[in-house]
């Protein structure tokens, strides 16, 4: 599955989020679209630089059939909750032996092996005792194309049990390395929420 430069020693778990409500789109994204294409299997086509791949989701039979053997399901016994929420149920079913998760969102048409691979590259240099490393532009976190280790887990158990629900709340008070977001990665950072955000046909 790994195109990654042989350098490399990190492994790499990608965990893709699909179980939200996508109540601005008004249907369900990760089966929408984008130049002919699911957008929940564009982002896992972008995810095959990783070792693994792993989605949580209430609908594995949905997304089944628009998706390779390769990609792995999680169940999601509480959904619903959230993004955040959901990366914590997430993290507690996959392997505490990977040094990395790339937790991905299920709507960035736009997002590509290529790009992800200038952030894998800086990984290497990150201390140990940094527990994410997330694109960080404009004053904001990028949670939802972000690097995590596995040992952000009781850090972000605590942050729930003590009502925390906001990502940019919890990474801002977590030992996180903000990764520079360049003209080009930007694009892939495109979030697809709203019916707006789709690419307009002309008439
Ligand atoms: N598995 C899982 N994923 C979630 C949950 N809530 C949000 N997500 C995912 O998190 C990512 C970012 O969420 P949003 O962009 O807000 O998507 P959404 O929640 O479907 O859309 P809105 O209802 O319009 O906010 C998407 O990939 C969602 O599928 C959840 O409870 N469970
Ligand atoms: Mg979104």
């Amino acid at each position: 599955m790994t195109n990654r430069a042989s350098s490399q020693t990190n492994t790499l778990i990608a965990l893709i989020l699909a179980g939200g409500q996508s109540s601005r789109m008004g249907e369900d994204k990760a089966s929408m679209l984008w130049d002919g294409i699911p957008l929940l299997q564009r982002v896992c086509n972008a995810a095959t630089c990783c070792d693994s791949i792993y989605i949580l989701t209430p609908w594995r039979d949905r997304y089944r059939p628009i998706l390779n053997s390769q990609c792995t399901f999680l169940d999601e016994s509480n959904p619903g909750q959230g993004a955040l929420m959901a990366f914590a149920q997430g993290l507690e079913q996959i392997a505490q032996n990977s040094d990395w998760i790339l937790l991905l969102a299920c709507d960035l048409p736009q997002l590509d092996s290529k790009g992800l691979q200038r952030w894998i590259e800086q990984l290497n240099d990150v201390p140990p005792d940094t527990l994410a490393a997330v694109p960080f532009h404009n004053e904001f976190w990028e949670p939802l194309c972000g690097f995590y280790r596995p040992g952000v887990r009781e850090n972000l158990q605590a942050f729930i049990e003590g009502g925390g629900r906001s990502f940019q709340k919890w990474l801002s008070n977590l030992p996180a390395q903000p990764l520079t977001v360049s003209e080009e990665q930007r694009s892939m950072l495109l979030n697809c929420n709203s019916p707006q955000d789709l690419p307009q046909m002309p008439d």
